[in-house]
């Protein structure tokens, strides 16, 4: 298809009469789904345009709302030309609310696209390692549940105090009391505070509301996110909210000016894992701590991760970043130790928990910021059989020579940002790690969100040769 003008009928209420019967609005090809989710397409003077809403083959056209000189940023207003793969998105939030951007695409074509995007950064990354890669790269493992897969939501209060979810491009709310992400009893209690006066009152002090559901007692913990200190009235209308929501279990207030006012055990029960143990792990986290958000599919997370680590019964493994001991835990049932490195108090509680719940001998837990704990871990001529690396998005920039030094046999890399992690796996690829399998897994449907597990094996002769 080729670039053009095609003319359409305007809605009349808001365009001046000349302009009225006909105006031209411009087609754009969508070539590909690029990083970020966007439909990739190019104007005739060569600019660049970034589309949200847009599938790979079709024509659309567009509302541009942001121009720079080489790019062009819009959404989609009409699909000329649909694809096969487009279907009517589920959510009747779609479009007004900034989240669950893939909605409008069938689920196995989701995991396509994600897939598409990856192969794309690393042909494109310019880094001969990375392109060679894009050949290891194997189809995304797909999520059990697509939908009221979210074990927690956060959702935001804005100025108006509608609570929900940040429109696109914006601080203002749309209002959400039922989310197709989460799970079923998340929403039903979402509805129930709603109708709550003590909830009303609290809102005008509160900047974001989350609502978590616990795995194993199917009991539910309210975080507020408050702008000042709870005075005693605020902890009134909490326990008043505590006492009408039979399925709540606590509810705490968090804010940047004040100390966290309590918090609640969350916990999940990991099935025995065939190669690592016959026991089921039972994992707790700290309602405020970091646990992953689709709990079925944090399973396959977790038993991917252990086939790449390859343990062995005297390997010595270091976990970074390692929350609540999510991959420790389990690894730790075979390996000879796991050292666990990890920036929040809360986790490293939770973790050394979780290894004494198991009766593990063999874990250390440490928190400490990872780039001073790696610098401390190189000086003392430290190494160790496998590296689990599991970072937030933005990465670990300037780190690979320390895991060089850090790392005897393999690396498994598990990153939320496949950007950041291109960058990364650069960085590493001259420092002597070999690139070996490259797992897409969907933690996150209906989003353009993308997890990958990469293995890294160590040469230990020239760094940077394969
Ligand atoms: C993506 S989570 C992974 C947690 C864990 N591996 C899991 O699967 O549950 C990233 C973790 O890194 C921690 N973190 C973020 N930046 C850090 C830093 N600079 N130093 C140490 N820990 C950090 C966060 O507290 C969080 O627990």
């Amino acid at each position: 298809m080729t670039r053009g003008f095609v003319l359409s009928f305007v809605h009349t209420q808001s365009i001046p009469f000349d302009f009225l019967t006909i105006m031209p609005s411009h087609v754009y090809p969508i070539e590909k789904i690029v990083h970020g989710g966007f439909g990739l397409s190019h104007t005739e003077e060569g600019q660049v345009v970034l589309l949200e809403e847009a599938i790979s083959d079709e024509t659309v056209q567009a509302k541009i709302h942001n121009t720079t000189k080489n790019l062009l940023q819009g959404v989609v207003t009409k699909v000329i030309t649909p694809s096969v793969h487009r279907i009517q998105a589920p959510c009747p939030h779609y479009r007004k609310c900034g989240g669950c951007d893939f909605q409008h695409m069938e689920y196995s074509f989701q995991l396509q696209a994600k897939h598409d995007i990856i192969k794309d950064l690393l042909l494109r990354s310019g880094h001969p390692d990375l392109r060679h890669a894009a050949a290891l790269l194997l189809k995304p493992l797909a999520s059990p549940q697509q939908i009221n897969y979210r074990q927690r939501i956060r959702l935001q209060v804005d100025d108006q105090q509608i609570v929900g979810f940040h429109k696109r491009r914006s601080h203002n709310c749309v209002a959400i009391r039922d989310c197709l992400l989460a799970e079923p009893a998340i929403n039903n209690c979402l509805e129930k505070l709603h109708q709550q006066k003590s909830f009303d009152k609290l809102l005008a002090q509160t900047d974001a509301v989350e609502i978590l559901l616990n795995p194993n007692s199917s009991r539910i913990s309210i975080v507020i996110h408050y702008k000042r200190k709870p005075r005693p009235a605020d902890k009134l209308y909490a326990r008043d909210l505590a006492e009408s929501l039979s399925e709540v279990e606590d509810i705490f207030f968090m804010g940047n000016t004040f100390a966290v006012t309590g918090h609640s055990n969350l916990s999940f029960t990991l099935p025995p894992i065939a190669s690592h143990t016959e026991k089921s792990l039972c994992l707790s986290w700290e309602s405020g701590g970091f646990c992953q958000v689709n709990i079925e599919q944090n399973s396959t997370l977790i038993q991917t991760v252990l086939d790449f680590c390859q343990t062995e019964s005297e390997d010595d493994i270091l976990d970074l970043f390692c929350g609540m001991g999510n991959f420790s835990i389990p690894l730790a049932e075979k390996a000879g130790t796991v050292l666990g490195i990890e920036g929040q108090a809360s986790a490293i509680r939770s973790a050394k928990k979780n290894s004494a719940k198991a009766h593990q001998k063999n874990t250390d837990f440490i928190k400490r910021p990872i780039h001073d704990a790696c610098k401390e871990l190189v000086q003392d001529s430290r190494m160790f059989d496998c590296i689990v690396l599991d970072p937030p998005r933005q990465g670990v920039p300037g780190l690979a020579r320390k895991l060089g030094s850090l790392c005897r046999k393999r690396m498994v890399y598990i990153s939320c940002d496949p950007a950041t992690l291109c960058r990364d796996l650069a960085e590493l690829s001259g420092q002597g790690f070999i690139l070996k399998t490259l797992q897409p897994i969907d933690m996150f449907p209906q989003t353009h969100h993308i997890e990958m597990i990469v293995l890294l094996e160590k040469q230990n002769s020239l760094p940077g040769m394969r």
